[in-house]
């Protein structure tokens, strides 16, 4: 090093440090802004009145009866978060082999979406249209002999699922089952129930993923599917270009929006989807990514605000039109603060 000058190369005309330097020029070049509308808060609901309970591996989220949903409803409203998808906590004596459960028109999903309709009509309703909080062995169809989730007998069941969730008032039914067809078969069927403008928000590349563990603690499907796993229906994790064909199938059949699931993992998908169908796309950061998360916050490993509007963000850029997080509120509030 020594008797050498330093060779400092041509004066740089271009020094990107220049738009950094100041707060306003930061603001000005920022590309992706996440904002309240950006958050689609996804809650477990319960039987009864008054009940809350927390759930181990998601810290901070719980399960409510429809009275507290009514109240949270209000506030999510208020806090500017446009939409809530429900997911019922189904009581095991109402789970059989057929699922029936799941288009009882008074059951409590049904019943759930009218609750918030009462509490907060300009909250957007988003339903789950899958049969795996209704069937004996948590499985997201009605099963053959040797345990084979059997395609169209699923369908016929989606199908009644979806109307039952119209009926109620749903703004938005999501089929979360991964079956063939079903978009298009629900489509037709709400169409000729004469449901034409409710929407279908088709998680159309859902992948068979093992971050979704916390979730099935609490909606109480884990301990019924005794270790299984859903390999058959839901895509494997290493593939890229079979999401591009879940999604075109999706959009033929009449989806209005289209998900990636998991979402973190998977920004290469929500990239890819975005650039080639420009149709409004979703993206769920599932229970396993909100887990790890605030894991790390518990421990004082990462800082939640920071890390919690970077993840949203990041997803936002990624190509997501709108994000379901169990952050939701959280980040709703940071916005608003
Ligand atoms: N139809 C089931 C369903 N709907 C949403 C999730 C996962 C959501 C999450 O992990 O947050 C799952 C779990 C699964 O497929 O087993
Ligand atoms: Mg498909």
């Amino acid at each position: 090093m020594t008797g050498k000058t330093l060779n400092r190369g041509p004066f740089p005309a271009t020094r990107m440090r220049r738009m950094r330097r100041q707060d306003f020029s930061r603001r000005l070049m920022r590309e992706t802004i996440l904002t309240p509308s950006d958050l689609i808060y996804p809650m477990f609901v319960l039987e009864g009145k008054g009940q809350r309970e927390s759930i181990a591996s998601m810290p901070g989220v719980e399960r409510v009866s429809l009275d507290l949903l009514q109240q949270e409803a209000k506030h999510l409203s208020s806090l500017g978060v446009p939409a809530i998808a429900i997911f019922p906590v189904t009581e095991q004596d109402k789970k059989t082999l057929d699922a029936k459960e799941a288009y009882n028109p008074n059951g409590l999903a049904q019943r759930a979406i009218k609750a918030i309709k009462d509490a907060a009509p300009e909250m957007g309703v988003i339903t789950d249209v899958a049969l795996d909080p209704f069937t004996t062995h948590g499985q997201d169809g009605i099963i053959d002999a040797e345990g084979y989730v059997l395609n169209d007998r699923t369908v016929e069941t989606l199908i009644k699922q979806a109307q039952s969730h119209a009926e109620a008032g749903a703004d938005v039914v999501a089929p979360s089952d991964m079956m063939d067809g079903r978009i298009g078969a629900i489509r037709q069927q709400l169409e000729a129930a004469g449901h034409i403008n409710v929407c279908i928000l088709a998680y159309s590349a859902k992948y068979a993923s093992s971050y979704y563990g916390p979730f099935r603690d609490a909606v109480g499907s884990a301990s019924n599917l005794k270790g299984g796993n859903k390999f058959t229906y839901q895509m494997d994790p290493a593939n890229r270009q079979e999401a591009l064909h879940e999604v075109a199938l999706d959009l033929q059949e009449g989806a209005d929006m289209i998900m990636i699931k998991p979402g973190m993992p998977y920004l290469d998908i929500v990239r890819e989807v975005k650039d080639q169908f420009g149709a409004p796309t979703f993206v769920y950061q599932v229970s396993g990514e909100y887990a790890m998360h605030m894991a790390a916050f518990q421990n004082g490993w990462l800082d939640q605000e920071a890390v919690t509007l970077e993840s949203l963000n990041c997803i936002k850029r990624a190509g997501a039109d709108g994000i379901l997080t169990y952050f939701a509120k959280y980040a709703a509030e940071r916005l608003n603060s």
